[in-house]
C-alpha cells in the first residue's frame, strides 16, 4: 500500500508502576526503508519505547506499523512485523544449534518445510554466518553471536528491525562487520545507540530522546554537529571526532 509509514507512533505514554513517567508523548514516524538511530542520555527513555514497539509494554497513545494498529488482537503480527535485536545474544539464542536458533522465530509463527530451510539459509547467508549454522551458539565469538541474534529476527522477515545496543562490547573488527552486515540489508531500522560514530555511519536520520519525548529529529551529521544540543543532552562524541559528511 502506497504512503503508509513503517511506523506511526503518536503520543505514546507510559508510567512505570512506581509512578516514573518514562515516555511523556513520543511522536514519530519512520518512512518505509529509512534507518534511523535513536539516540538519548541513560534514563531517557529509549529501552521503553523499544520495549512498546512489540508491545511488551503497554502504554497510552497509538502505535501503527506498516498501517496496522496495536491492539490486543494484533499483537501477534505486530511482533511479526517488528524484529527488536536485544543487547545481550543471550536473550535470542538457546537452542542446541545456530540454525536450530534462527528456525525458531518463523517456525513459531507458523513457517513450515521446505520454505523454513530456506528463511533459516538466507538469514545465516545475509549475515556471514552460513558456515556456523551446525555449531552451538555457545562456542561463536561475541560478533557471531551478535549477527546470529540478527538471523534470528531476520528470519521471521520483519518490516521493522529494532537494534537496542548493537555494537556495545565489540572489538573494532566484530564491529565493522555488524557494520557492513546490517548497511547490506534492504530493512527499514531504528537503531538505540549511544556509539555516535555508528549511528552517523548507519543512520541517515536521528531522533534525539530526553525525559521521554524527542527533543530534535534530523539528518545525524546536522545533530551530530550542534554542540550545544548535545551537551544541553549529555552526549559527547569521542575525542577528535568530526562528524563532517
Ligand atoms: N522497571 C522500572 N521501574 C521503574 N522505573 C523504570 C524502570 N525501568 C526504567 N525506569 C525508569 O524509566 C526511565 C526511562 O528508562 P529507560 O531504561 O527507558 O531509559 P534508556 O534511555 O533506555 O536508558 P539507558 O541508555 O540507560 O539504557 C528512567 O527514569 C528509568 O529510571
Amino acid at each position: 500500500m502506497a504512503g503508509v509509514s513503517a511506523l506511526d507512533v503518536r503520543g505514546l505514554e507510559y508510567r512505570y508502576p512506581d509512578g516514573t513517567c518514562a515516555l511523556d508523548g513520543i511522536d514519530l514516524r519512520v518512512e518505509p526503508g529509512e534507518r534511523v538511530a535513536v539516540l538519548g542520555p541513560n534514563g531517557a527513555g529509549k529501552t521503553t519505547f523499544v520495549l512498546h514497539l512489540n508491545g511488551v509494554l503497554t502504554g497510552t497513545g497509538h502505535i501503527e506499523v506498516s498501517g496496522l494498529s496495536l491492539s490486543p488482537g494484533t499483537l501477534r503480527e505486530i511482533r511479526r512485523r517488528v524484529g527488536v535485536v536485544f543487547q545481550d545474544p543471550d536473550d535470542q539464542l538457546f537452542m542446541p544449534t545456530v540454525a536450530d536458533d534462527v528456525a525458531f522465530g518463523p517456525a513459531n509463527f507458523g513457517v513450515a518445510e521446505p520454505e523454513l530451510g530456506e528463511r533459516v539459509r538466507s538469514a545465516l547467508a545475509a549475515v556471514g554466518m552460513s558456515a556456523h549454522a551446525d555449531r552451538s551458539p555457545m562456542h561463536l565469538s561475541e560478533g557471531q553471536r551478535r549477527r546470529v541474534a540478527l538471523a534470528t529476527v531476520l528470519a521471521s522477515d520483519p518490516e521493522l528491525l529494532v537494534l537496542d545496543e548493537p555494537s556495545a562490547n565489540l572489538e573494532p573488527v566484530a564491529r565493522r562487520e555488524l557494520a557492513d552486515v546490517l548497511l547490506s540489508l534492504d530493512r527499514t531500522m531504528l537503531m538505540v545507540t549511544h556509539d555516535l560514530p555508528y549511528a552517523l555511519q548507519l543512520c541517515p536520520r536521528a531522533v534525539l530522546i530526553d525525559n521521554g519525548v524527542v527533543v530534535a529529529d534530523g539528518p545525524t551529521r546536522d545533530l551530530l554537529a550542534d554542540a550545544d544540543l548535545l551537551a544541553a543532552h549529555r552526549l559527547e562524541l569521542p575525542w577528535g571526532f568530526v562528524p563532517h559528511p
